[in-house]
């Protein structure tokens, strides 16, 4: 049975859907609060699902042995180290939309509550004054509205504030024109952006390029008097480039929910009459929370229980209705790929693999991934799907994919080719009733299944090589389980793939090698 932390605040339905689905779960979000409690207990879990105070750092995931899954419940993967997961295997998935509208609503909100100073005028008003004249506030009609990314939030806040007639423009690098048309907004640059908003509004992620994109520089070129509203992430805007600009007047007004560093319980900002803040509460409606906690859940289940893969964030995605007719195609790609890492020698530089018949109309990400975990596997620890591209690739190692629509013999055919510097061999599988067969090794046909211990031959098509060979065996009280030969080389070779119920040693594979007709064994365990 798998087991499922939720070291987070998330809905119930969290729970009753991975219960639902036969998951062991441990609901405690007092442990995303403490980080040596955590890396304590993460190594007995499957999943783990988190909002944004659980911090899966480098150390957690090294001391999460079992872990496959991290799932967050929300948009934003910051607190999540999501190289580590991924040199781990470990696949990291959010919910991209679940909480966007609350959070599109909530950037409203703050826009209002700057325009028209509602949290200063209501805690004057509760304290018994009636200081009308003192709260004037900003009409939004007809005011334009700069947003500084354009996605799934942005695209919400365009929409909400077009319905109250403000102008929108836009700075999205990756905004598309028929896009910004069809949302109704302006694209523009940031400097035009700057220049012309009467409020700004950030909805992109925190990376390099967006890191303090508001700073002294930025905030001399806006308008006099601009008001800001941050409900993406802290560190957006540069907090001490908005302290002076709010001091000078620069800036009209600044509405944060999030700060550079959270929980922000003191804060050079707080305490302003032109300051509104909110603690990182943008995704915090009962609907939103209901959203994101049912599809982590579905997400994580799906991902243990089925393959299926949505929303990840370092693997491609397989739907729950692709998954089981993927499952038999991966196994044969896994297969492949073990078999041709237990034969090459040396690291392996070029990998192809070529899928043909039916099978093109599945997703080839996952087979490939697979095959290249297999290959690998049989040189370095810890591969698998999640991580065997990024491994790969930081190795060097050349990937071609293709797909050929027919094929000859078979409905489906996988081909893989494995390359070392000295070496270059061809494998090729198909599925039989559901289970992976080997049909062809280089330019030999063949028909053989995978078993637990087999031996690869090849050898000069000549008689009293199988008598030999099943005398060596026989006295190494090996008994051969299935024996498949294949002939045809253009080389006047042959090729044997031998099931036994036994191990082949070491020994018994430089015994076979001394027979005369013999060109190359390898002893294979799948
Ligand atoms: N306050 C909250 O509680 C809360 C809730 C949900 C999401 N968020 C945050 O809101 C942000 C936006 O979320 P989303 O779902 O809209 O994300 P998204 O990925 O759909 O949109 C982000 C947009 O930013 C754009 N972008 C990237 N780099 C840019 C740059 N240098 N300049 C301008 N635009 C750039 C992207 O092209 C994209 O269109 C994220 O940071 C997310 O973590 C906060
Ligand atoms: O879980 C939360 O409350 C924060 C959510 C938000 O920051 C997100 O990125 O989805």
């Amino acid at each position: 049975m798998y087991r499922v932390l939720i070291s987070d605040k998330l809905g119930d339905d969290a729970v009753r859907i991975l219960e639902g689905r036969n998951i062991e779960v441990t609901f405690d979000p007092a442990i995303g609060k403490d980080p040596a409690r955590l890396m304590e207990v993460i190594g007995d879990f499957d999943g783990l699902a988190i909002r944004s105070a659980t911090k899966v750092t480098a150390d957690v995931i090294s001391k999460a042995k079992n872990l496959k899954v991290v799932g967050r419940a929300g948009i934003g993967v910051d607190n999540i180290d999501i190289p580590a997961a991924t040199a781990s295997g470990i696949a990291v998935m959010n919910t991209p939309f679940g909480n966007s509208v609350t959070t599109a609503e909530h950037a409203i909100a703050m826009m209002f509550a700057l325009a028209r100073q509602i949290p200063q005028a209501n805690e004057s008003t509760q304290a018994g004054k009636w200081e009308k004249s003192r709260f004037m506030g900003l009409e939004l009609y007809g005011k334009t509205l700069g947003l500084i990314g354009c996605g799934n939030i942005g695209s919400i806040v365009a929409d909400r504030a077009r319905g109250l007639r403000m102008k929108v423009v836009a700075f999205d690098p990756y905004l598309t024109p028929e896009r910004a048309v069809e949302l109704g907004v302006e694209s523009v640059d940031l400097e035009t952006l700057l220049k012309r908003a009467d409020v700004i509004t950030l909805h992109t992620p925190l990376t390099d390029g967006t890191r303090n994109i508001l700073n002294d520089e930025a905030l001399a070129k806006t308008k006099k008097g601009v008001r800001i509203v941050n409900c993406a992430r802290g560190g957006l805007v540069d907090e001490d480039a908005l302290y002076a600009a709010l001091e000078s007047g620069q800036v009209g007004g600044a509405a944060l929910d999030v700060f550079a560093t959270e929980p922000a319980t003191e804060h050079k900002l707080f305490g302003r009459d032109d300051v509104v803040c909110t603690p990182h509460l943008g995704a915090s409606t009962n609907e939103a929370q209901e959203n994101v906690a049912i599809q982590i859940a579905e997400q994580i289940a799906d991902y243990l229980l089925v393959g299926a893969v949505s929303n990840a964030l370092n693997m491609a995605s397989v739907t729950a209705e692709e998954a089981p007719r993927l499952k038999p195609y991966i196994s044969l790609a896994e297969h492949l790929g073990t078999l041709a890492g237990q034969v090459i020698k040396g690291p392996l530089t070029g990998f192809e693999i070529n899928l043909a018949g039916k099978v093109c109309d599945l997703n080839a990400a996952p087979m490939t991934a697979a095959a290249l975990a297999g290959v690998m596997r049989e040189q370095l620890e810890g591969v698998n799907l999640v991580n065997a591209e990024a491994v790969a690739e930081e190795r060097g190692v050349k990937i071609t994919q293709s797909t050929t629509h027919s094929s000859a013999h078979f409905d489906s055919t996988i081909s893989l080719t494995v390359k070392t510097a000295e070496d270059e061999r061809t494998y090729v599988g198909a599925l039989f009733g559901g289970e992976p067969r080997l049909v062809r090794v280089g330019d030999i046909r063949l028909e053989g299944s995978f078993s637990k211990n087999m031996l690869l031959l090849r050898n000069n098509d000549k008689p009293g090589f199988i008598g030999a060979l099943g005398n060596i065996l026989s006295d190494a009280g090996i008994n051969i389980a299935t024996f498949h030969l294949g002939r045809g080389g253009a080389d006047g070779t042959a090729i044997a793939l031998v099931a036994t119920d036994e191990p082949v040693s070491d020994e018994v594979v430089k015994k076979i090698l001394t027979l005369p007709q013999a060109l190359s064994a390898y002893a294979l365990h799948f």
